[in-house]
C-alpha cells in the first residue's frame, strides 16, 4: 500500500469500549512504522513498568503549567490531582520522523484541537447500538458496575455531540471489526485532497 498522503495526525474518539484501540492496534500491526500513538504528558507518578517517554512524558506540576501557558498543547484535561495533555512538540517531533501520528482523546480534547484550528483528521467511531456499547464494555471486564455506568452516560453525551455537522470527518461505525477497519484505513491512506 502506497504511504499515507496527508500529513496531518488522525484523532480517534468514541465512548470508552467502542473499540478505539482495537481499531488503531490493527492499524499498527499491519502496517508496521507507519504510525505513533502521540505519547502524552501526564503530573501523575509513573506505574510500574511504565517508562518515562514511552507510556506518558512524566513532568512536574510546574512544568505542566509552563508548558500550558506557553500554549504548548493542543488538548489537556485534569483528572483528580492529575493533569494530562497532548504537546504540540511531541505531535510535529513524530511528524518530523515520517510518522502519522494516531491520537487517542475524548470529546473534550477534540473540542480544544477544533477550536484552536490544529490541522488534524478527526474519525469519530460509533457503537451499532448504546446495548452493544453496553455489552463490550462488560465483556471487557475491566472496570467495575459503578465505572460502566458512568462510560455509559458519558457516551450519550459524546453520541450526541457527534451528530453536530462537522465535527468529525469521518464516522464509523464499529459494527463488524474487519469491515470498521476497512474504512479506517482506506480514509487514513485516501489522497489529502479527498479527505480534506
Ligand atoms: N467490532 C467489534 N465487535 C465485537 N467486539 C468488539 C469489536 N471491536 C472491539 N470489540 C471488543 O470490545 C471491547 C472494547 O474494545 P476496546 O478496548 O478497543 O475499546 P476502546 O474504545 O479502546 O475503549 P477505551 O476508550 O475504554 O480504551 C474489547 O473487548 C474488544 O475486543
Amino acid at each position: 500500500m502506497a504511504p499515507v498522503r496527508d500529513p496531518r495526525p488522525i484523532v480517534i474518539s468514541g465512548p470508552s469500549g467502542v473499540g478505539k484501540g482495537t481499531l488503531y492496534n490493527l492499524l499498527f500491526q499491519r502496517h508496521p512504522d507507519t504510525f505513533t500513538l502521540s505519547v502524552s504528558h501526564t503530573t501523575r507518578g509513573p506505574r510500574p513498568g511504565e517508562q518515562d517517554g514511552v507510556h506518558y512524558h512524566f513532568v512536574t506540576k510546574e512544568a505542566f503549567l509552563e508548558l500550558k501557558a506557553k500554549d504548548g498543547f493542543v488538548e489537556s484535561a485534569q483528572f483528580g490531582d492529575n493533569y494530562y495533555g497532548t504537546s504540540k512538540a511531541t505531535i510535529e517531533e513524530q511528524t518530523a520522523k515520517g510518522k502519522t501520528v494516531v491520537l487517542d482523546i475524548e470529546v473534550e480534547g477534540v473540542k480544544q484541537i477544533r477550536a484552536q484550528g490544529f490541522p488534524a483528521r478527526f474519525v469519530f467511531i460509533a457503537p451499532p447500538s448504546e446495548e452493544e456499547l453496553e455489552k463490550r464494555l462488560r465483556g471487557r471486564g475491566t472496570e467495575n458496575e459503578t465505572a460502566i455506568q458512568k462510560r455509559l452516560n458519558q457516551a450519550k453525551v459524546e453520541l450526541e455531540y457527534a451528530k453536530v455537522p462537522g465535527v468529525h470527518d469521518k464516522v464509523i461505525v464499529n459494527d463488524d471489526l474487519e469491515k470498521a477497519y476497512k474504512e479506517l484505513e482506506e480514509f487514513v491512506f485516501a489522497e489529502p485532497l479527498a479527505s480534506a
